[in-house]
């Protein structure tokens, strides 16, 4: 009976240890590296699996590497619009944005959204600091530029300086996607472009969206149809024949511009699965669709 308590006990402790052992070459290869997290308000509907992810983050930043969260909230803007009885539209997955609704944009993501999140984080042990494009001219915006869409900007520029200065002291910046042009007008960015752009921007080792399918899939309606791998032809190729749509596309088209700018892999993950990140960062098994760039196909 001891003998199989004891191998019981052997065996289970060497699973475990397993784990930690199997992720010690990737902490060694990322350490010090910058990984952007983006963080997606589909994902971010379940409290217990944002405990996950919060945790994750720490874990991710008390092994040595530099990790960086940007955050969306688009469910929370939804709620609440309809609260305050204004008619939430998208085009293209972009939010119509009028002058109402980009002032409660701003007050959602940058008031509660990203604060609650800092809270977390230094609860879980973390260091995190807030911002928005705003702070420190983090970002500096542009209008989009499609008809119709209000006060949807796009990022003309990105000031690296303050997250290298956070993040190499032990920082973890936690962004919101609200950010200003030279006249100080607001404008309400997508938050996987403002992902995809700091990732490009710091050269990151990696950029993660993490979100509410395993990836992209063939078919959106058919779990079972994920794409493990693309490299950006193949990726552009599934935005022109309609197979990605939505809030895909932003994802997508960020990942590609970010991987045509240097950042060496791109990965779009199924932030219901509980420490998905890690993962991902830390253990053989690949999860989701991992984009690539064109000089990585062998
Ligand atoms: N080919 C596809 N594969 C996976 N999801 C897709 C695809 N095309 C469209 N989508 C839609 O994109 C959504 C993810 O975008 P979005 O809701 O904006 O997420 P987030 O809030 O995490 O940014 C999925 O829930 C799905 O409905
Ligand atoms: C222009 C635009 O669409 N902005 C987004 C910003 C938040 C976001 O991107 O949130 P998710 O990541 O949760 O979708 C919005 O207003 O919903």
């Amino acid at each position: 009976m001891i003998v199989n308590d004891t191998e019981y006990i052997r065996q289970a402790a060497a699973t475990r240890v397993q784990v930690l052992s199997e992720a010690l070459p990737y902490i060694q290869q990322f350490a010090g590296r910058t990984v952007v997290v983006k963080y997606g308000g589909a994902a971010m509907k379940d409290s217990t699996l944002k405990d996950k992810v919060i945790r994750d983050v720490v874990f991710l930043s008390c092994v040595g590497l530099r990790p960086i969260l940007v955050h969306g909230g688009g469910p929370e803007i939804n709620s609440w619009l309809d609260k305050l009885g204004i008619e939430a539209q998208f085009k293209n997955g972009l939010r119509v944005t009028d002058a109402p609704t980009m002032d409660v944009v701003e007050m959602v993501l940058v008031g509660r959204v990203n604060k609650e999140i800092v809270a977390l984080i230094n609860q879980a042990g973390g260091l995190a600091v807030g911002l928005c494009g705003k702070d420190g001219n983090l970002i500096k915006a542009r209008p989009q530029g499609q008809e119709g869409i209000g006060f949807v900007g796009e990022v003309c520029g990105v000031n690296i300086k303050i997250l290298e200065t956070l993040a190499s002291n032990g920082y973890i910046p936690v962004v919101s996607s609200v950010a200003a042009d030279e006249t100080g007008q607001a404008y309400n960015i997508n938050a996987d472009t403002v992902a995809g752009e700091i990732a490009a921007a710091l050269g990151a080792e990696k950029l993660i969206l993490l979100t509410d399918t395993r990836g992209i899939l063939k078919d959106y309606k058919d779990p079972s149809s994920l794409i493990p791998k693309v490299d950006i032809q193949e990726a552009r190729e599934l935005i022109a024949t309609n197979v990605v749509s939505g809030g895909m596309i932003p994802k997508v088209n960020c990942c590609v511009r970010s991987l045509a700018q240097g950042v060496r892999a791109a990965h779009i993950i199924d932030g219901r699965i509980p420490h998905a990140l890690l993962l991902e960062i830390f253990t053989d098994i690949g999860i989701g669709t991992m984009l690539i760039g064109s000089q990585f196909t062998s």
